[in-house]
């Protein structure tokens, strides 16, 4: 097998170990945008994985996470990213000590706009590990979800562009990635709770949060109107309809959906 192709399979292979929601949509795209947004779910989910860890004191992942988002601004240089890294290189998965491959991975043509929203969002991260995610205000709380997932849905609204000309809405895009990430927000309050973070504006209730989520993805429905292309599509229609029925789990008081209704769900979008 040739490298490219060994590489590749090694992507897929992290992802599916990596990703609940973004494993299925991915392996359905056709090769090229399969390679395009593989690569990008994996770089973003590197600096993520930073982010999130419980072992990496804030200093530290502010250093992290400032310093990688200036290596994605040149060409990456694979030996700064690893003397970066190498002290911590016993406690970060698998997924953040491979970054360059997963750049690698890229196809040559979008590779630049990957680097680019993967830096964006490193740098809002580490403003956001400084801020302690301490979010007051509805303006914070959109910040906040712009970094972390408005950003995604640009990038691929950039990716569908770049591929077959799909024209998408930017502000749409962005409303997609908030709906989703505060579905996950309300999914884990209490996790987060209990590890002393929340992302609830002041004065906010958790009814707050669900009508928060609920008009994100009425103009997430909206954003799919614009496309034509199937693949694309199904891609957007899987962590849609799952965000939709988790919402709906939730407001009945359940804690997520089962695997059975993900595998409905999916089955039913796929048909
Ligand atoms: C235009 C468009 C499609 C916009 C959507 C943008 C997008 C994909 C944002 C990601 C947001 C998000 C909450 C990811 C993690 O979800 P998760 O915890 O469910 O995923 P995981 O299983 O990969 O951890």
């Amino acid at each position: 097998m040739s490298e490219v192709k060994k590489l590749h399979k090694e992507a897929m292979h992290v992802l599916k170990l990596t990703s609940r929601t973004f494993y299925i949509p991915i392996s359905l795209l056709e090769p090229t945008l399969k390679k395009t947004v593989a690569s990008a779910y994996l770089c973003m989910r590197a600096i993520d994985e930073i982010e999130d860890h419980e072992m990496i004191e804030p200093e530290e992942k502010q250093h992290l996470l400032n310093s990688t988002s200036l290596l994605l601004k040149k060409e990456f240089d694979v030996v700064e990213y690893r003397k970066l890294i190498q002290p911590y290189e016993s406690i970060l998965p698998e997924v953040t000590l491979r970054l360059d491959d997963w750049i690698n991975v890229c196809p040559e043509g979008i590779v630049d706009k990957v680097k680019e929203s993967t830096s964006i969002m490193a740098a809002g991260m580490a403003d956001w590990v400084e801020k302690d995610w301490l979010i007051k205000t509805v303006e914070e709380l959109d910040d906040y979800t712009y970094y972390v997932a408005g950003l995604v849905g640009v990038m691929l609204s950039d990716i569908w562009k770049w591929y077959d000309n799909t024209e998408t809405d930017q502000d749409l895009a962005i409303a997609f990635g908030r709906g989703l990430q505060s579905v996950n927000i309300l999914r884990n309050q209490q996790e987060d709770y209990e590890r002393g973070v929340s992302f609830m504006p002041e004065n906010w209730n958790r009814d707050d949060m669900f009508q928060y989520a609920t008009n994100n993805l009425k103009l997430a429905d909206e954003y799919m109107k614009d496309i034509k292309n199937r693949n694309i599509k199904l891609f957007c229609k899987i962590p849609l309809a799952l965000a939709n029925k988790t919402l709906k789990a939730l407001k009945n008081g359940r804690e997520k959906i089962s695997r059975n209704e993900v595998e409905e769900i999916v089955a039913q979008v796929t048909k």
